[in-house]
C-alpha cells in the first residue's frame, strides 16, 4: 500500500503511524502533505502508574490527533519491557523523528532521555523531547509547575515552545555511562527508591513504604566527595546526597529547591546525621524545600561531582530519576543545554 511504503521501516519497535480515516494518502496532495509534516513519536509505557498510563493513552489519542494532527504525523510506540524505551527512542531519532514524546512517569522519561545518546554523544541536536506526565510520582514536571494532566501537556506541545535543558551524565566504577534529567541520589533516598518501585501498586504511598523499608539496616556513613575536579573532601555521617538538575523527587519532595534545569550546573544537597525521628519532625520541610535552613543540611552548586565510600562495604545505593543504578562510587557531570524540551 502506498501509505505503508511512504513510512520508514522499523525493526526494533512496532511503529504505528496514524492511518486513520482522516489520513488518506492515496492522492498526491495528501502524500506530499504527509511528507511535509514533522514526525512526532509517542513512546508509551502501558504499565506506567500501575497500568493507568496505558488506559489513559487510549482515551487521549483522539485529543492528540485533534491538537497535533494538523502539524505532525503521529506515531505511537508501546514499550514491551523495562529499558525498551531507550531502544525505541534511538531508532526513532536515527530514522529522523522531529520529536520524541515520553508518555508515562519519570522512569519512562529517564529511558527516553537515555535514548537521545549513543556512545557518549547526542544522536541528533535537532530532535525535541516532550513529556506527557502520566506516572505515579511524575516529579520532573513539578519543577515546571506542570500538573499530572495529559490534556494540558498536549496543548503545551501543540504550542511548540521549546527550551534547551541540561542533562546529567553519571558513570560508575566500571565506566558505564548513564544520563538523567531530574535528580540523581545516593544512600538512604536511593535505597528508599529501590524499595518503593516494588510498591507502585499503592500509588504515591509507595514512597512511604519504600522509605520505611529502607530504614531497616540503614546507617549514616562517611563519604568522600570531589567537586569540580578539586580535592577530596570528607562528609561525615551522610544520610543522603542528592544531585539535582531539577527540584523534586520521591513523589513531591522539594529536595533540591535551588536546582534549575537550564542553569548549566547541578545543585547538590547533603543531609548529614539524620535519624528516623528527624524525618518525622522535618518531613514537611523536605516537601516544601525549607530544609536547607537546617544545621545538618548543606547545599552547593557544582558542575561535576565524584562520590565514593570511605569504608569498603559496597552497599551504598545510587539511583537517578527514581531508577536504581547500582552502588558507589559514582562520577557525575553536567551537559549544559544538551536536549531541547517542549516547555
Ligand atoms: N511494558 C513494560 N512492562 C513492564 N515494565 C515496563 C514496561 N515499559 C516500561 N516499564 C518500566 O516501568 C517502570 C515505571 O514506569 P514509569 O516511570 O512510566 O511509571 P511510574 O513508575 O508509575 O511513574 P514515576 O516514575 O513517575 O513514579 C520503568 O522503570 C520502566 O522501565
Amino acid at each position: 500500500m502506498a501509505a505503508a511504503a511512504a513510512l520508514p521501516k522499523s525493526s526494533v519497535f512496532s511503529l504505528r503511524a496514524e492511518q486513520s480515516s482522516s489520513l488518506d494518502l492515496t492522492s498526491d496532495r495528501a502524500r506530499s502533505s504527509y511528507r511535509l509534516k514533522r514526525k512526532f513519536v509517542f513512546v508509551v509505557n502501558p504499565r506506567g502508574a500501575n497500568g493507568r498510563t496505558g488506559r489513559e493513552w487510549r482515551k487521549l489519542l483522539p485529543y492528540v490527533r485533534k491538537h497535533l494532527g494538523q502539524q505532525c504525523n503521529i506515531h505511537e510506540s508501546f514499550t514491551s519491557s523495562p529499558s525498551h524505551a531507550v531502544g525505541i527512542t534511538r531508532e526513532a531519532i536515527r530514522e529522523g523523528a522531529d520529536a520524541i514524546i515520553a508518555v508515562g512517569g519519570d522512569g519512562t522519561l529517564h529511558e527516553v532521555v537515555n535514548g537521545f545518546f549513543w556512545e557518549g554523544e547526542p544522536i541528533s541536536a535537532t530532535t525535541t523531547l516532550g513529556l506527557i506526565p502520566v506516572g505515579t510520582g511524575s516529579d520532573f514536571s513539578r519543577t515546571f509547575g506542570w500538573k499530572n494532566d495529559p490534556h494540558m501537556a498536549i496543548k503545551r506541545i501543540a504550542k511548540g515552545l521549546k527550551s534547551r535543558v541540561d542533562i546529567g551524565l553519571l558513570s560508575g566504577s566500571s565506566g558505564e555511562q548513564h544520563y538523567f534529567i531530574n535528580v540523581a541520589d545516593i544512600h538512604l533516598s536511593a535505597k528508599a527508591g529501590y524499595y518503593s518501585s516494588r510498591y507502585k501498586s499503592f500509588g504515591n504511598f509507595c514512597y512511604v513504604l519504600g522509605a520505611l523499608r529502607a530504614f531497616i539496616g540503614h546507617r549514616n556513613c562517611d563519604l568522600k566527595i570531589k567537586v569540580n575536579g578539586g580535592d577530596w573532601e570528607v562528609y561525615e555521617n551522610v544520610t543522603a546526597l542528592c544531585i539535582g538538575n531539577a527540584k523534586f523527587f520521591g513523589g513531591g519532595m522539594k529536595i533540591v529547591p535551588n536546582a534549575c534545569p537550564s542553569s548549566g550546573s547541578f545543585e547538590v544537597v547533603v543531609l548529614q546525621d539524620f535519624r528516623w525521628y528527624d524525618f518525622v519532625l522535618k518531613l514537611y520541610k523536605l516537601y516544601n524545600g525549607s530544609h536547607l535552613s537546617e544545621k545538618r543540611v548543606f547545599s552547593r552548586s557544582v558542575k561535576s561531582i565524584e562520590v565514593a565510600e570511605i569504608g569498603n562495604e559496597g552497599d551504598i545505593y545510587v539511583q537517578s530519576d527514581g531508577e536504581h543504578l547500582g552502588f558507589l562510587p559514582v562520577r557525575c557531570s553536567i551537559l549544559p543545554g544538551a536536549i531541547e524540551l517542549f516547555i
